[in-house]
């Protein structure tokens, strides 16, 4: 067997094992569409390929790098893909041969051609920053549905090359948005170093879209899922940070309006948007049938929502939760991942949208991190199934005055947000209620249909929302 046939042969359940893989629950049906070559070292192949999932419902183009070594490499076990007498496949992304090539054709501006046969397959590497030098990478663990790659560089500040694995035409936002932030003066966003451009045969026709994009890496710092997590547990106010967050997101919607197209809310605007609010409701009732039953009270929501004032459309964040933002010592609130909700075709992604839907976003994961707080409480205050008595009741008191705690700590932190913000803006978000809860309603739909696809155990966080929000 041939290094290609063995491959072959594993990588679609390789490809099932993987976060990045959307298609939970089954292996892919996967038609390659080419390979790029990048430039290695001696005895190692590097290529990043693209293939294309045709058993999803709708077909998925994923970008899988990957090395072929004549001999394996000890402590690269985990990233093994397939094996052949004298050669073995690894994955690119955590082979520091493939890492150091990917990030190269970054920082290099390299031209990347097809990696055997004359396929119209083809990328080229832009830098935005200054040239950097790789001693030693390492992929970042967690919950990521991109691979990311942090190295180490000689005499500077290490570097980020995220590693898009859903690849889609059309410029990617993360790249476009943060780029478009730097140059507008902005500091609320790493310091982008550049990116990878690739095309490729689409039909009839050349789909071209960003494959990888390097931007300083700010070491040691946490997200604010995990800050906020940590005050939750210790019942320590966040309100102060929220406010700052609040201002801090103000901020980089302003710079957006200014740097990136802005459109009219007109009236095909407002359709547009109202029938994408109540897809998003079919969607979650298909992934949570029991959301039927609420049918009327989301449309009356919605409705409200489309028929509020709006302010002119423009660029967002897209996906904004607290995992999104740090806190950075010397500099505050910085932003990541402009890439939207993935869930989302990226056409809509790219459109011009209202701020308001960022708000929403953030005021969603507050109320997320106490019901995760809440959540963990209740599972480590052990089974309801106990014998009632004494001791149970006394555990269910105080698991119900953890919860109301819980809320508390929500309810400060989300409308510190909203008055930071207001007090950057000049308006505060309170003033388009009937915005707000229509996009919070929108925001908790898609995250029970993430949910139910990626963590069903976390399916009431969302659902509580719902009701919430359609109660108030
Ligand atoms: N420039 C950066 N500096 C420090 N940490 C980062 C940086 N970029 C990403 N991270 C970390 O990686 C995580 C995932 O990055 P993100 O851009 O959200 O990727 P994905 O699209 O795969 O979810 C973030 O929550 C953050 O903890
Ligand atoms: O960060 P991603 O772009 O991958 O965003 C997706 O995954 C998020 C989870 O990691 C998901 O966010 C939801 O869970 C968060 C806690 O893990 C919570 O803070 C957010 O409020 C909640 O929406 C996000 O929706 C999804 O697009």
């Amino acid at each position: 067997m041939t290094a290609s046939e063995a491959l072959r042969a594993a990588l679609p359940a390789w490809m099932a094992r993987q976060r990045w893989y959307t298609g939970k629950g089954r292996e892919p049906r996967l038609e390659p569409v080419g390979g790029l070559a990048l430039p290695g070292p001696d005895g190692v192949d590097v290529a990043t390929w693209l293939v294309r999932d045709v058993g999803a419902a709708e077909p998925v183009l994923y970008q899988v790098p990957l090395t072929v070594r004549p001999a394996a490499v000890p402590g690269l076990e985990h990233a093994l893909v397939a094996e052949a007498p004298g050669q073995v496949v690894y994955d690119g992304c955590h082979d520091p041969a493939g890492a150091a090539a990917l990030l190269a054709a970054v920082v290099d501006e390299a031209r990347l051609g097809p990696a055997g046969g004359d396929d119209d397959l083809g990328a080229r590497g832009h830098r935005a920053g200054a040239a950097v030098f790789a001693t030693g990478s390492r992929v970042l663990r967690g919950e990521q549905s991109n691979t990311s790659i942090i190295f180490d560089v000689a005499d500077g500040a290490p570097v980020i090359l995220k590693v898009f694995r859903v690849v889609q035409a059309g410029h990617n936002p993360d790249v476009e948005v943060q780029e478009a932030l730097a140059s507008g003066g902005s500091t609320r966003v790493p310091r982008p170093l550049g990116d990878l451009l690739g095309w490729w045969p689409d039909g009839d026709r050349r789909a071209e879209g960003h494959l990888a994009f390097a931007q300083e890496f700010l070491p040691g710092v946490e997200d604010a899922w995990r800050v906020a997590l940590r005050a939750l547990e210790t019942g320590t106010d966040f309100a102060d940070r929220a406010r700052a967050l609040g201002e801090a997101t103000a901020e980089v919607h302003a710079v957006l309006a200014r740097a990136l197209p802005t459109a009219e809310a007109d009236e095909a605007a407002r359709e547009a948007m109202l029938d994408g609010w109540r897809q998003r409701f079919a969607a979650a009732v298909e992934a949570v049938p029991e959301l039927a039953a609420r049918a009327e009270d989301v449309e009356a929501v919605l409705r409200a929502g489309a028929a509020a004032p709006w302010p002119p459309l423009q660029r967002i964040h897209g996906d904004y939760h607290l995992g999104q933002v740090l806190d950075v010592p010397g500099r505050g609130w910085v932003l990541l991942d402009f890439e939207g909700e993935p869930l989302r075709p990226l056409a809509e992604r790219t459109a011009p949208d209202l701020p308001q839907r960022d708000i929403a976003g953030m005021l969603r994961s507050f109320d997320y991190a106490a019901g995760s707080a809440t959540v963990a409480a209740r599972e480590s205050g052990g089974s309801t199934k106990t014998p009632a008595g004494p001791a149970a009741a006394g555990r269910e008191a105080g698991q119900a005055a953890e919860l109301s705690a819980h809320e508390a700590w929500a309810s400060r932190a989300r409308e510190a947000f909203l008055d930071g913000y207001g007090a950057a803006t000049g308006r505060d978000p309170r003033a388009d209620a009937a915005l707000l809860r229509a996009l919070e309603l929108d925001k908790a739909l898609y995250e029970a249909v993430y949910e139910a696809r990626n963590r069903p155990d976390w399916l009431p966080i969302p659902l509580a929302g719902v009701t919430r929000l359609l109660v108030g």
